[in-house]
């Protein structure tokens, strides 16, 4: 199987050979701290070894329940927030058909897909329950703490509905939770009500938790062939084991963003060409801003689609401040392709392109544009991805992960924690009125007369 390659010759200009060299001690360290388990964070370093790890017969439960919510169900609503979600949707929009919620589950064998909990807009949660009303609807609850709000919101509304559609006996039937082996106010809700529950290993954190149940049951439920997916990771996992830098290109990137970064280059654009990975983008931006935004450092992640976003950020890209790098996820082959036709009276001036593809002339857009931004002073890191298949979303998950547990123990961070996200939480509760916060709410409510 093709490797996913890893290309800093665009960023040449910015990074010399010998600073690769430089960097080897550190991270030998890295690799020492996160393979040994020794390092801050440790006890949620299990997605390490996850791709090894998971059982045939966990896989194969994860199947036959995904087999039976597709016979079930015309809508599938995945209800989570943050890595509770990001990881099953980045995989599903990669890996199925853009408009898989048009067409009828007779073409496609498998429901739409929905997505609540990850807001908290009542006219998104209004509007999506008018959607799904009439359907024959499945819910899988998905919540590590078991305790977030926006999740638990979105619940408490389906739940009713579900309830109100099907009587409470069926209603359970078709509501899954995904969460904590033993806490968590939803633990507590699906052992009292008798839900089927999957459970989140205690070592593996939200956002590296797409390889576990949370993200592997509303795959699979999207027809999309998991094991394959956990072949990929298993194969990246081979090749990002050896510390030596030469020959890893997942540690090259941890490396030559790390450099990048203390050469002011702050801000890491993840570019994509293909629409696909709009989510992939989304999964990625939490990976690496939740591991690495702490203690007043870090690169701040942004995602950007192409060519999409070349008529709206590019003026930016080439000339505004110089605190950007880009990494771009170059894919090689596209699923499908379309020749461009010649046309008589060439009105629109393109016949000049008859007879290339559509690819080649995204092909194009994609070098063009690494070379206009190396130019105008913009590295340029490129990951290059044979196609986007299971095989291959299962391998960029692995790759992303481990480099970002490299790259938050070179930048000196906790890479598995995320303290700071409580702070928002902590002032919400108080003005709602929650009980056990009414010190912060009596403080917060002078700040805001
Ligand atoms: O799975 P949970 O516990 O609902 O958390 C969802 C998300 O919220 C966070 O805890 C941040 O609040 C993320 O780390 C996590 O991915």
């Amino acid at each position: 199987m093709e490797k996913v390659k890893f290309d800093y010759s665009k960023a040449i200009n910015f990074i010399g050979e010998h600073e690769f060299e430089n960097m080897r001690p550190m991270l030998d360290v890295a690799h020492n701290l996160l393979h040994n388990k020794a390092g801050a964070g440790n006890n949620y370093t299990g997605w390490l070894q996850l791709p090894e790890e998971i059982s045939n017969d966990e896989l194969e439960e994860i199947i036959r329940t995904a087999e039976e919510i597709k016979g079930k169900c015309d809508a599938f609503i995945v209800v989570g927030i943050g890595g509770s979600y990001l990881g099953a949707r980045s995989a599903i929009e990669m890996l199925t058909n853009h408009f898989h919620n048009y067409t009828s589950k007779d073409e496609k064998q498998t429901p739409n897909i929905y997505y609540a909990g990850h807001n908290i807009s009542s006219t998104y949660l209004a509007q999506l329950i008018e959607i799904i009303k009439e359907k024959d609807v499945c819910v899988n609850v998905i919540s590590k703490s078991g305790t977030t709000t926006e999740p638990a919101l979105a619940f408490r509304a389906l739940k009713n509905l579900l309830e109100k559609k099907y009587g409470k006996e069926e209603a359970r039937k078709r509501i899954i939770a995904t969460t904590d082996r033993k806490q968590g106010a939803l633990k507590k809700l699906a052992d009292e009500e008798g839900y089927k529950t999957f459970v989140i290993p205690d070592d593996v954190g939200g956002r590296f938790s797409v390889l576990t149940p949370v993200g592997l049951l509303p795959i699979a439920v999207a027809g999309i062939d998991i094991t394959n997916i956990i072949e990929g990771a298993k194969a990246c996992m081979e090749n990002s084991y050896n510390s030596d830098i030469s020959n890893n290109y997942c540690y090259q990137y941890a490396v030559a963003r790390n450099i990048l970064y203390s050469k002011g280059k702050t801000i890491e654009l993840l570019v994509n060409y293909e629409s696909a990975l709009q989510y992939f983008g989304e999964w990625w931006k939490q990976l690496f801003g939740e591991s690495e935004g702490k203690d007043y450092k870090g690169i701040f992640p942004a995602t950007l689609n192409f060519s999409t976003d070349l008529h709206s950020m590019g003026q930016y890209i080439q000339e505004g401040k110089r605190n950007l790098f880009e990494t771009v996820i170059q894919v090689k082959k596209p699923l499908e392709d379309i020749v461009i036709n010649e046309e008589e009276n060439n009105l629109d001036g393109l016949n000049y392109l008859a007879g290339k593809t559509i690819s080649f002339v995204n092909e194009k857009a994609l070098e063009a544009t690494i070379l206009a931004h190396v130019d105008g002073g913009v590295p340029n890191l490129i990951i290059g991805v044979p196609k986007l298949t299971p095989f291959y979303y299962g391998y960029l998950v692995y790759y992303f992960q481990k480099a970002c547990g490299i790259s938050g123990y070179l930048l000196g961070v906790n890479p598995f924690n995320q303290p700071g996200v409580e702070e928002y939480k902590r002032n919400m509760f108080a003005l709602l009125g929650k009980p056990g916060f009414e010190k912060e709410r009596a403080q917060l409510l002078k700040r805001l007369k």
